[in-house]
């Protein structure tokens, strides 16, 4: 409700009167998204490109995370992740390719039932023509990515065909800051500096 002013009272604004402690520099939504992705990209244990993804829905919620890996029971110690180019096989059965499930793929799996229609997903490298076609398919709208570095491969040049027959808007993503950084020392050295002056105030 309202409140009346009278005749010997001045509007005033709420706002103004908050000594505002916000801090400046937190992520904004898409640094966030695309350093998730990111982070996610840390469990691949590819050896040449690890690639992570994350889906989200209008409400600006994470639905789904994931990254390039062997199908569950296949053991990254049972399987290679070898490729043609190393020259240590050139079995395909003995290649990372026969197996391993693209980070894309894994984050649509991952989304446990709910529904993708809409979403967006950030993913670190542009989505192959496997992926594109899960990605139409389970009703994502827009994909955002950070690297393109296959883009001249048919596999990848055939994913953008698809995206444009489909709707599917992609666009590269360019980050706002350089980088964002997690260091587990010092959170834990701050939780050690608190106490030790917990405790030099109990004495
Ligand atoms: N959009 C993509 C593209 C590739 N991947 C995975 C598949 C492989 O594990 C790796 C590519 O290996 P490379 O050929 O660079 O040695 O990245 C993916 O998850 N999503």
């Amino acid at each position: 409700m309202s409140q009346e002013l009278n005749g010997s009272q001045t509007p005033t604004n709420p706002a103004k009167e908050v000594v505002n402690l916000k801090r400046k520099d937190y992520l904004n939504w898409d640094d966030y998204f695309m350093a998730t992705a990111l982070l996610s990209a840390k469990r691949s244990k590819d050896p040449s490109t690890q690639v992570g993804a994350c889906i989200v829905d209008t409400q600006k919620r994470i639905v789904a995370i994931g990254y390039n890996g062997f199908p569950r029971g296949c053991s990254d110690d049972a399987f290679s992740w070898s490729k043609p180019s190393d020259g240590i096989s050139t079995d395909p059965l003995e290649h990372k390719y026969m197996y391993v499930v693209h980070a894309e793929a894994n984050a649509i799996l991952n989304s446990n039932g709910t529904s993708l229609v809409g979403t967006r997903l950030y993913t670190t490298l542009f989505p192959c023509n496997e992926c594109a076609k899960l990605i139409i398919q389970s009703g994502v709208k827009e994909v955002y990515y950070m690297s393109d570095k296959y883009a001249e491969k048919p596999t990848f040049r055939g994913s953008k065909r698809m995206f444009d027959a489909a709707g599917i808007s992609y666009k590269r993503y360019t980050p706002t800051r350089k980088q964002v950084i997690i260091n587990f020392d010092e959170i834990i050295q701050e939780e050690l500096n608190i106490s030790l002056d917990m405790k030099a105030l109990k004495m």
